[in-house]
């Protein structure tokens, strides 16, 4: 069994947990209110440019140019093509820069995004791709549930959303993750492989937690003496 075979299972439970979030629930069934949807986008497009940022530095620290090639038109990809997808949203709702400038980044998305850039300067090569996995692998997971659920249907609000993670295209990124993860994992001794299982699972939590601050608008339980000035919606 491959790395990835062997986490997929043993992170079962919490995968189907994430499916099941109510966040997901209602973007699937396109109930998902505005300001909930609009947060998400807000954090989500912090985080991308962290996740950007940590995929340019596995690149830079690839051995083989394939995988390097691989992660730099990864992070290019975050950059573009997720944050243009945002964007669109955020235009679209008519929020201002502005607006989601006042929006504070949720203590999740600065863990998230913290997480992933302590590993990417300190932790070996393999464990940093098991770390940065479940970003491409849950998202196109998650996208192609939502795509059979919805069955493409034209005028579902979050149609933009679904078919950019549920598309062939991606879904070819999450194999070639995958398999620089397994390649890495072959030759990595026990005590890496290890910190690989929980690099994966750890940023798994992350995945759900992220939709789970998004559902509950998660603000600093701090922030009213700090920032006032930071909101924690768009409304
Ligand atoms: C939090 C998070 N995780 C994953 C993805 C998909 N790249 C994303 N946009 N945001």
């Amino acid at each position: 069994m491959t790395f990835c075979d062997k986490i997929w299972a043993r992170t079962a439970t919490l995968l189907q947990a994430i499916h099941d979030h109510p966040f997901n629930a209602a973007l699937g069934d396109g109930t998902l209110d505005r300001e909930r949807f609009a947060f998400y986008l807000v954090q989500d497009g912090r985080y991308l440019v962290a996740y950007a940022k940590v995929l340019a530095t596995a690149s830079a620290r690839a051995t083989a140019p394939a995988d390097a090639a691989f992660f730099a038109q990864s992070a290019h990809t975050a950059l573009v093509v997720e944050r243009a997808l945002h964007t669109g949203y955020l235009e679209e709702f008519g929020l201002t820069a502005g607006e989601t400038a006042a929006v504070a980044t949720s203590p999740t998305c600065l863990a998230y995004s913290s997480y992933l850039q302590a590993t990417a300067l300190a932790a070996p090569l393999p464990v940093l791709a098991a770390a940065v996995l479940p970003c491409f692998w849950v998202y196109q997971d998650v996208g192609a549930a939502l795509l059979e659920r919805t069955a493409g249907a034209a005028d579902h609000p979050y149609r933009t959303w679904i078919a950019t993670y549920s598309d062939p295209a991606f879904a070819a990124s999450v194999e070639q993750a995958r398999a620089i993860t397994d390649r890495l994992a072959e030759t990595a001794d026990p005590e890496t492989r290890r910190a690989m299982d929980e690099a994966f699972c750890r940023a798994t939590e992350y995945e759900w937690m992220f939709w789970d601050s998004a559902w509950r608008l998660e603000s600093w339980p701090t922030g009213q003496w700090l920032r006032p000035e930071l909101t924690r919606t768009t409304r």
